[in-house]
C-alpha cells in the first residue's frame, strides 16, 4: 500500500501529462526514439566524432547522476571540469573514469555552490586556464532535511540548487558565448531540475520566504529550488535569443533515480520502503540520459528554453512556464546576489 502511495505521489502526481506517465511506466520510447529506460551511453552513441577540444563543466559530479554524466561525456571525448567540495571524492571519480578511458582529460577545481565567494573563486580559476567552454551542466543538488543557512545567510537548499547555479551561469555565460562564436559549435547549458517543481503553486512562491523561510518544509524548499531552475533556464534562453548568441539552455527532470539524494530523503522514504521502491527507480545511467541527450545529442541542437523528461520534450507546470514570473525572479535574484557580492 505504501509503495502504491509513493508511486502515486512521485510518478503520477508529478507528471502533468498522462501519456508521458504511461510511456514512463512502460519504458516506451517517445518521439525522440528514446525513453525512460534509455541510458546515457545509448543517447550519445552517435557522438563518437564530436568536434575536438570540447570542454564541459559538470557540477555535482562526485556522485550519482553527475558522476555518470561526467563519465559518459568523457567517454565521448569531452574534456571534463569537475567543480567539487570534496576533492578526494572528485579524485576518485577521475580515477574511475581514467581507468575506463585512459585518455580522458579531467580537471578538478574546488567549489562550494552554497557560497558566492567560492563560486567566484572557481570561475576565476577556470577562466585563468584559458580553456574553451562548450557545455555547462548545472547538476549539483541538495535536499536539506532541516533548516540550515548558507555562508551568505540564505536557506541552504535554495542557495545551493538555485542561487549558486544562477551565479555560476552568469559568470560563465560570456565565456560560453565567446567559445561558440569562435568555434561555430553551439554551447549548451543544462539545468537539472525535477518533476517535483510542479508541487509549488504561486502562493508558496515568494522570493523572500524562499531565502529565509519562517516555517521550514524540506520538500517544499527543494521543490521551490527546482521550479526556480526551470524559470532560470527559460529567462536565460530568452535573453540569449535576444542577443542572437549560439548557446542554448534547457531544464531536465532526470527521473526518479537511485542516488544519494533519494536515499537521504528519509521524510518520505524509510529504509525498508526504499529497498522495495528502489526496484522502481532508474539506474544512474538511465538517470543521466536526459542530461546527456540535451547536452550532446544532435536532435536537441538549437532547442532552448525547453523542459525534457525521459529524453523527450515535456510539459512543465504553468508557473514554470510563466515568462513574466521568470523575468521577475531573475531580476530579484540578480539584484540580491550583486548586493551581497558588493557587501563582501
Ligand atoms: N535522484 C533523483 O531521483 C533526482 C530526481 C530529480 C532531480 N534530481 C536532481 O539531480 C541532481 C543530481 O542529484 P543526484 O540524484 O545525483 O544526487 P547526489 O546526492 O548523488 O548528487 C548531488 C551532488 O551535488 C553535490 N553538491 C551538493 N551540495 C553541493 C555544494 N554546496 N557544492 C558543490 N556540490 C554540491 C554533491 O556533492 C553531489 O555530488 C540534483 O540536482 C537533484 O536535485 C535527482
Amino acid at each position: 500500500m505504501c509503495v502504491l502511495i509513493l508511486v502515486w505521489k512521485v510518478v503520477i502526481r508529478c507528471k502533468p501529462d498522462m501519456k508521458g506517465t504511461v510511456r514512463y511506466l512502460a519504458g516506451i520510447a517517445g518521439q525522440s526514439g528514446y525513453g525512460s529506460k534509455s541510458t546515457a551511453e545509448q543517447v550519445t552513441e552517435h557522438c563518437s566524432s564530436l568536434p575536438p577540444n570540447l570542454t564541459a563543466i559538470v557540477t555535482g559530479a562526485t556522485s550519482g547522476i553527475g558522476a555518470e554524466t561526467a563519465r559518459v561525456l568523457a567517454k565521448r571525448g569531452v574534456r571534463i571540469v569537475i567543480p567539487a567540495r570534496d576533492l578526494r571524492k572528485a579524485a576518485q571519480v577521475k580515477e574511475n573514469i581514467q581507468k575506463e578511458h585512459p585518455k580522458a582529460e579531467i580537471i578538478i577545481l574546488e567549489i562550494d555552490l552554497s557560497s558566492f565567494a567560492s563560486i567566484k573563486k572557481f570561475c576565476s580559476e577556470f577562466l585563468f586556464l584559458g580553456l574553451p567552454l562548450n557545455i555547462l551542466i548545472n547538476n549539483a543538488g541538495k535536499f536539506s532535511q532541516k533548516l540550515e543557512f548558507s555562508e551568505d545567510k540564505f536557506e541552504m537548499t535554495f542557495a545551493t540548487n538555485y542561487l549558486g547555479h544562477f551565479l555560476l551561469t552568469e559568470l560563465l555565460l560570456e565565456k560560453m558565448i565567446e567559445t561558440a562564436t569562435q568555434t561555430g559549435v553551439q554551447g549548451r547549458i543544462v539545468n537539472v531540475s525535477s518533476v517535483i517543481h510542479g508541487w509549488v503553486n504561486k502562493d508558496h512562491f515568494s522570493f523572500n520566504r524562499m531565502l529565509q523561510p519562517k516555517y521550514y518544509n524540506a520538500t517544499r524548499a527543494y521543490a521551490q529550488s527546482k521550479l526556480a531552475n526551470i524559470m532560470h533556464a527559460n529567462e536565460i534562453a530568452r535573453q540569449i535569443k535576444e542577443r542572437n548568441a549560439n548557446v542554448t539552455i534547457n531544464a531536465v527532470h532526470p527521473g526518479i533515480v537511485k542516488t544519494g539524494i533519494i536515499r537521504d530523503h528519509k521524510g518520505v522514504i524509510t529504509d525498508s520502503l526504499f529497498f522495495v521502491a528502489s526496484k522502481l527507480l532508474k539506474s544512474t545511467s538511465q538517470g543521466a540520459s536526459t542530461t546527456c541527450y540535451v547536452a550532446l545529442n544532435s536532435k536537441t541542437e538549437g532547442m532552448s528554453g525547453r523542459y525534457f523528461v525521459d529524453c523527450n520534450e515535456s510539459r512543465c507546470s504553468t508557473l514554470a512556464n510563466d515568462d513574466s514570473e521568470a523575468h521577475k525572479l531573475w531580476k530579484q535574484t540578480r539584484a540580491l546576489i550583486h548586493k551581497r557580492l558588493r557587501a563582501n
